[in-house]
Formats: C-alpha cells, structure tokens, sequence
C-alpha cells in the first residue's frame, strides 16, 4: 500500500498518486518515482503555494522541497496527427476520473488517495490480477507511441503471465493499418527500443508489434528477419548485446540505414555492425588470412576490449563460427612483439609487414591445435 501525507505545500489540496506507481505496488514491483495528480485546483494557486512550473505543454509542478512532480488534472483531445498535436485543457472542474480515462492502459489507470483509498474506474485491479494489458477506451489511438508502450509493458510483464486483451490488440492492428504508425519521431521510437531492451523477455515487445504490424512500417528489415534474431538475442541479457544480436542478420547496408534512421547512439550501432562484419568476413572453418583480415578490420590489436565483447556477442548468439578458436588465435597473436622485431632491425613498412608475418604464423598455430 502506498502511504503519503499530505504536507505544508498540499494541504487542503484534492492529491491522487497516480499511474505507474500505483500499478506496480499492487503487482508488488518496486516504483522509484512517483506520479501526482491534483484535483480542483488552479495554476495560480498552486504557485501560490511555491509550486514551480514545469510543463510547457502540461499544467505540471514541481514540489517546492521534494521536487517530485504534480500535474493538474487534465483532459486531452488530439488535433493532429502522431505524437503532436494534443489540445490540453485542464481546470479545476477536470475530475480525477477524466484525467484516468485518457490514459493508454488500464493497469495504468488506477489512482489513490493519502488514507490508502483506490480510484479504480476501469478495473485495472481486475487486470493485474488476470494479466491482461487492456487500453481505457477508444481514446488510445490517438497516440501511437501507446503500442510501443504496450510492447514495452508486455516485455516487462510476459513472464508474469500478462496477455494483450484481444479488443486492444485489434484497436492497435487498426491503428497501423491507418497509417498512425508513420506519424512517430524517431527518437520516442528508439527511446522505447531502448528501455525494452532493457526489460526481462524483449521478444515480447517485437513479436506484439510484427502481429499487429507496426513492426513492418518501423523497421521492415527486422520484420523479415525477425525469428533467426529473437532465437540469437534469447539468452543475452545486456542491452546493448541483444541489439546486436537482434539486428545480426541483417545486411550491413540494411543495419546502417536503420540505426541512422532511429538515430541509434554510435556505440550501439558500431557493436551491432561489428556482429554483422565478423559473419561476413569469417566462414564456419577460416583460415589464418581469413582471421587476421577479420581482426585487423576489428582494429583488435588497438582495441582488445572491444573485439573481446565481439567475441562475447558471437558466443552468445549461436553463430556457426569458431569462437574458442578465435579467441585463442587472437591470443597467440597478441602475444607477437613490435618491440622484439625493431631490437631485431625491423623498421618503417618493413616492421609492418613482418608484425603481421608473425601475427599469421601465431595464428595459423592457434588454429592447428584448437
Ligand atoms: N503515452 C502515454 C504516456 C503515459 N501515460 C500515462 O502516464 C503515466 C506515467 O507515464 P510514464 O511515467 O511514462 O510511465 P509509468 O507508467 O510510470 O511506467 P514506467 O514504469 O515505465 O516508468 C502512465 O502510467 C499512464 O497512465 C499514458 O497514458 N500515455
């Protein structure tokens, strides 16, 4: 049960908890921040009050010692298309009830009073209970965003047992296939990419979106591809691994125009392509041309740490390559000394070519004997 006072700043004021905390205390999930809604009130009172304004959209506040968030109660109609484009009224005679029903999820849509009592118009105690991911009412489709929340909701609550409703996942194949899904800003898109990656079962969030299409418009190449990656992302547990391995059997040309797309952070892009090049450049049984080429287009020798994550990610995504024996050739290999060939007389191109004269014997070794 969540408990609050209510102190200096809000007393007297209508305060609801709203939201995610709410739903993840009934689910017996921890909540760090927590989200208030106030009722009956106006923005002048509430800077009256020492609230500071936040929102430039919304009538939002923020607590003058907790600094936690406030909003007003609110409604919302839309006016456009996608994720802009929300007329915001808020007044004092917004009841807490309308501000509930224009949120995406039931389970989202519950509230709660400082003596513990629930506000619970759309039974979204009856569907934490049940599992169900169902939408509040007709008013979700008017922010697309609301199905990648849905698939992010279902990558962090799958294993429990949660299920899409089937009216929701209709109302959602409906939304694409009016077109609404084009209508999302890349970063949302990514933004919600990237914490669902995060979540305990990923491939929840993607096979939700192939069903109901969304997936086809956003990215069409996943979509094609998207069995042979959710089978190699299935045991990774870290982020930015199960992108790589998510996005491994895509072309390099494919993966590039997505990340650039969705504006993909350059480290999450460059592991993914590091996946994609390696399976280019190696065959099930290379040679030691064939690993040496690989590790020097890896820049393994500069950068040791990074091709021994590439490594990681290519034991973990089941590929048909040999990664103990890569591992152990770019060991040997590693252990070829510039300093060693200079004491020796080597200098300029002549250096070069001898350090990896020596690095292609200590790893054609490596091979012979794994
Ligand atoms: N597109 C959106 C975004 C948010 N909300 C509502 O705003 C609340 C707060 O949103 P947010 O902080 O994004 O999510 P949480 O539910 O707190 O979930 P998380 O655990 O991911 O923070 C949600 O519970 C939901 O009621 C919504 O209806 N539609």
């Amino acid at each position: 049960m969540i408990r609050f006072e209510l102190d200096q700043a809000l007393k007297g004021l209508e305060v609801y908890c709203v939201g995610g905390a709410v739903r993840d205390d009934l689910l017996g999930i921890g909540h760090d921040d927590r989200d208030w809604v106030i009722v009956g009130t106006t923005s002048q009172e509430m800077r009256r009050r020492g609230f500071r304004p936040v929102g430039r959209d919304f009538p939002v506040f923020l607590h003058p010692r907790t600094h936690e968030e406030y909003a007003l109660a609110r409604t919302e109609r839309k006016s456009g298309h996608g994720y802009t484009g929300f007329e915001v009224h808020a007044a004092p005679e917004v009841t807490l009830e309308e501000d509930l029903a224009r949120r995406d999820l039931t389970i989202n849509a519950m509230a709660q009073d400082s003596t513990g009592r629930r506000v619970d118009p759309f039974r979204g105690v009856e569907d934490c209970r049940s599992g169900t991911l169902r939408h509040v009412s007709d008013a979700f489709v008017e922010d697309p965003l609301r199905i990648l929340r849905t698939g992010r909701f279902l990558a962090r609550l799958r294993p429990r047992g949660f299920t899409v409703a089937d009216d929701t996942m209709t109302l959602m194949t409906r939304m694409v296939a009016a077109g609404e899904v084009a209508y999302l800003v890349a970063e949302r898109v990514w933004q919600e990419i990237e914490r669902t990656l995060g979540e305990p079962d990923p491939a929840a969030f993607f096979e939700l979106l192939q069903q109901c299409g969304a997936l086809g418009v956003l990215m069409p190449a996943i979509d094609e591809v998207l069995a042979a990656g959710l089978a190699r992302m299935n045991v990774a547990t870290d982020p930015m691994t199960r992108w790589a391995l998510l996005t491994a059997d895509l072309s390099q040309e494919a993966l590039t125009a997505l990340c650039e797309r969705y504006r993909v952070p350059g480290e999450w892009r460059d592991r993914a392509l590091m996946v994609v090049r390696s399976q280019a450049m190696l065959p099930s049984s290379p040679n030691a041309d064939q690993v040496l080429a690989w590790a020097q287009g890896m820049d393994a020798w500069r950068r040791q740490s990074r091709i021994d994550e590439v490594l990681d990610m290519l034991a973990i995504g089941d590929f048909n390559l040999p990664v103990s024996a890569l591992a152990k050739a770019l060991d040997q290999a590693r252990q070829v000394s510039p300093r060693s060939l200079m004491a020796q007389g080597y200098q300029g191109a002549e250096l070069g070519r001898m350090i990896d004269v020596e690095r292609r014997r200590a790893i054609e070794c490596a091979l012979a004997s794994a």
